[in-house]
């Protein structure tokens, strides 16, 4: 490889998700296919609703019975009994006869509609009802007579069976993405399970010597490890099921057998910093051998022999340098027996964010199988905001953070382009992009932004 060329973004992106394959569909529950692609289609076994029921609290009666009925001249009318939500023996109701009915009771035979009871005296022999007493406090509102003021028509107030779908009918088709109006309608057909594309298992450890967990005390040199916060963060954003392994020290041999013990639960590996050009830079080293046999010795981007341990060609990591600001040093490849995709994000805060928002979160989202059109971040074009002209760095694609502002289509800068600069980071909602050629550009120039979400 030649150590020189520097890669386009477009070009690295095109090899990540050219390496990633949507995960294997599983069964799960419901709840645990949130967000997940539906890889069947579903169809209704039974109708919705699959009884004619009422969608008021009110008296199931014969429409011949309330004609012309008006709070002056009402229908009375023998109040047979009660049909609450789940009653399974219907009493019938026959002429000059009314039955309390709860909303989503099934309609008992005889009645044709339901008069909402705001429009009797709910039994109580007075001007019109506000509402029921609870059946337990009043049992005997269940029987008696009531005073209906108003006619109803033929299924008046009545949810007839199959009025939202029918048995047959498709109710989500293979590569809908499960949000919770899908599980709700799934749950109301009565599926218990669904296959998915499950949540790709994305495994985030970071490196460096320097880094101390958050609460624990800083010594002298040592920071705060942000990074593993961070993208386990947004692999969580992204889709993915993270697992956040606290920092590693650089030392080449830990990092190998941390990386080894990880693979077993990982769908992807994501690591942070040792990628530039450092005498620590334990990544690069570490990442040559993992899986292997025997360390291969090189940085893992060549061909391989083809004949050697299988083991051995298990682990290529290329790592080169692209076009962009942040974000230059980047490692990528397929590690370990099952190949499994790893990113080696360099070690600044905003370089590894803005890493994984370009390059990692789609490799997520290509894994769940998502539409392509859901795989990347969107973009706006926007008019630049600022007191003065921002600087580029000539032939890099650079990502400032930025403030967005929908109303006026306008994109203002927060902080400056320090990939150390984590506030900054914090208070932004969108990366604008300033293309390669472009070295200045000036208040009142329009940019492409992406939205951070
Ligand atoms: N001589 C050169 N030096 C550097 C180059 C270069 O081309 N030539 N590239 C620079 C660029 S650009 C980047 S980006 C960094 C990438 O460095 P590494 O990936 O090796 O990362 P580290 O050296 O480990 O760390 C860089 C920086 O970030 C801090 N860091 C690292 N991990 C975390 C973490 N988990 N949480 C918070 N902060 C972290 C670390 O302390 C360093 O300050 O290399 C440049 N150098
Ligand atoms: O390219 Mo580095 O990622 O600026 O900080």
């Amino acid at each position: 490889m030649d150590g020189h060329r520097l890669w386009s973004v477009d070009e690295h992106l095109a090899d990540v998700l050219g390496a990633v394959r949507p995960l294997e569909p599983i069964e799960l529950q419901l709840l645990d296919a949130q967000g997940c692609v539906l890889v069947e289609d579903v169809t209704v076994p039974v109708a919705l609703p699959p009884f004619d029921n009422s969608s008021m609290d009110g008296y199931a009666v014969r429409t011949a019975d309330v004609q012309g009925a008006s709070e002056e001249f009402p229908a009375v009318l023998t109040v047979i009994g009660d049909v609450a939500a789940g009653s399974g023996e219907l009493p019938t109701v026959g002429p000059g006869e009314a039955a309390r009915i709860m909303t989503g009771a099934p309609l008992p035979p005889g009645a044709e509609a339901v008069v909402p009871v705001e429009w009797t005296d709910g039994g109580t022999g007075g001007g019109a009802a506000a509402g029921m007493t609870p059946a337990s406090a009043a049992p005997e509102q269940a029987g008696g007579e009531v005073r209906v003021h108003r006619a109803a028509e033929a299924r008046a107030h009545v949810r007839a069976r199959g009025s939202d779908v029918q048995a047959g009918d498709l109710a989500l088709a293979a590569g809908t993405v499960l949000g919770p109006p899908q599980i709700a309608l799934l749950a109301a057909i009565g599926r218990g399970t669904v296959r998915v594309r499950p949540r790709p298992r994305v495994v985030v450890l970071s490196t460096g010597s320097e880094l101390v967990q958050p609460g624990e005390p800083l010594t002298a040199g040592t920071i705060y490890d942000s990074n593993s916060f961070a993208l386990a963060a947004a692999a969580r954003d992204a889709g993915a099921i993270a697992y956040r392994v606290g920092a590693v020290a650089d030392d080449a041999d830990t990092l190998r057998s941390t990386i080894e013990d990880q693979l077993i639960r990982a769908d992807l590996l994501v690591t942070t910093g040792g990628v530039s050009v450092g005498a620590y830079d334990v990544v690069k080293e570490a990442l040559s051998s993992v899986g292997s046999s025997s360390p291969s010795g090189s940085s893992g981007s060549g061909d391989g022999d083809g004949d050697a341990d299988p083991d051995v060609d298990a682990t290529r990591i290329d790592f080169r340098k692209l076009a962009m600001q942040p974000g230059k040093p980047q490692g990528f490849g397929t590690i370990g027996p099952d190949h499994t995709p790893l990113l080696a994000l360099p070690g600044n805060p905003v370089s590894s964010y803005v890493s994984f928002e370009l390059f990692v979160r789609p490799a997520i989202r290509a894994l769940m199988g998502l539409p392509e059109s859901e795989v990347r971040r969107p973009s706006v074009r926007a008019v630049l905001k600022a007191d003065k002209a921002l600087g580029s760095p000539a032939g890099r694609r650079q990502f400032l953070r930025g403030t967005y502002d929908a109303e006026t289509g306008t994109v203002s800068p927060v902080g400056g382009s320090g990939s150390h600069l984590i506030a900054a980071l914090a208070h932004a909602d969108s990366l604008m992009v300033v293309p390669e050629d472009v070295t200045s550009v000036e208040p009142g120039t329009e940019l492409e932004v992406v939205l951070l979400g």
